[in-house]
């Protein structure tokens, strides 16, 4: 976007941005207009700030489709979203338009990491329902096998999406003693699978042979809804499912199911579909399944300190019209 003094804004940013975490957007010498709030900007407000402008930044509360880029017009030249996934941008009507998208890959590999071991470990060795039973009195008196968990040591880990966050996983995990790492993508990375070693195995077998499913894949047309119970059914019933990708790669009541029916022993989830889960969800109301509120777990003011560039989208993934295809790369 040329640096041209316009009246009319050039950009809209949909939530409002502190200066001090966004020197860039406020030294810009574009004219922006930020929807001011904490909030989401609500849909028709969207549809009418857009009408326009040449650059919009988003997040993944916006849905960006056809609507909305017809509703800016040919004026439009980049999206923006500051996210790691972008799964809700419909990368189909960019490429017609000739719009290109920017994103923000690998400001949250540690965060995401680090909380989806969190998740694990927390799950595995019950302890959101242990902090429960000291509180409300259930706990009466020692028992040698009360409370008893799942261990990591000589376990087998499987990861759906050996990505950056995947692998970020693995490494957190291996100090624990875990033996064997197995993955299952769309086809093998060894790129990611070097340095500690993880084979890959299609779905099924990760399924049946893991103690521990992580899902740290994208969510695409493929993966949607690839967690259900065809794939329930194969795993243990001592194994433990870990979600910290999107909500969507789950068929959420049959994991409700596995999880009722003791097909599985526990599930952390980091996402969901909504988020927030409506209170009286019922996987909300199982003691084996750990579901904090996900936004400010995986994406606190933290980790916009600790990540090593800014939160700007810095990535372009889809060349303008007529440049030729640039392949779009695993999101995480
Ligand atoms: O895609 C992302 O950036 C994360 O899911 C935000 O929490």
């Amino acid at each position: 976007i040329s640096p041209v003094k316009q009246t009319s804004p050039v950009c809209f940013t949909s939530r409002s941005h502190d200066p001090d975490t966004f020197p860039h957007l406020s030294s810009c010498s574009c004219n922006i207009e930020q929807w001011d709030s904490d909030e989401p900007v609500p849909r028709s407000e969207l549809l009418e700030k857009v009408a326009g402008i040449r650059g919009l930044y988003c997040l993944l509360t916006e849905k960006i489709d056809a609507e909305v880029l017809d509703a800016a017009g040919p004026s439009l030249q980049v999206v923006s979203t500051m996210s790691v996934g972008y799964d809700h941008v419909s990368l189909e009507e960019l490429k017609k338009r000739g719009i290109r998208l920017g994103y923000t890959p690998d400001v949250l590999t540690e965060a995401v990491a680090e909380l989806t071991v969190a998740l694990l470990l927390a799950t595995s060795r019950r302890l959101l329902e242990a902090v429960d039973e000291a509180k409300n009195g259930g706990w009466g008196t020692w028992k040698p096998l009360w409370m008893c968990g799942y261990g990591l040591t000589d376990s087998t880990v499987g990861i759906l999406g050996l990505g950056r966050i995947g692998a970020a996983v693995m490494a957190r995990l291996k100090p624990f003693g875990v033996k064997r790492f197995l993955y299952a993508d769309t086809g093998p990375r060894p790129d990611m699978a070097t340095k500690i070693p993880a084979e890959f195995v299609p779905l099924e077998e990760l399924a049946r042979h893991s103690d521990f499913v992580v899902v740290c894949c994208a969510l695409t047309p493929e993966t949607q809804g690839i967690c259900a119970s065809s794939l329930f059914s194969l795993m243990k019933d001592t194994a433990i499912f870990i979600n910290t990708s999107r909500g969507g790669v789950v068929n959420q009541e049959d994991l409700y199911q596995a999880l009722v029916n003791g097909q599985i022993a526990a599930a952390g989830l980091d996402v969901t579909e909504p988020e927030p889960l409506p209170i009286d969800h019922p996987l909300l109301k199982l003691k084996n399944c750990a579901c904090p509120s996900p936004q400010t777990l995986s994406f606190s003011s933290g980790t916009l300190q600790q990540h090593r560039g800014p939160p700007c989208p810095q990535s372009l993934l889809l060349p303008q019209a007529g440049q030729g295809g640039t392949p779009i790369p695993h999101p995480q």
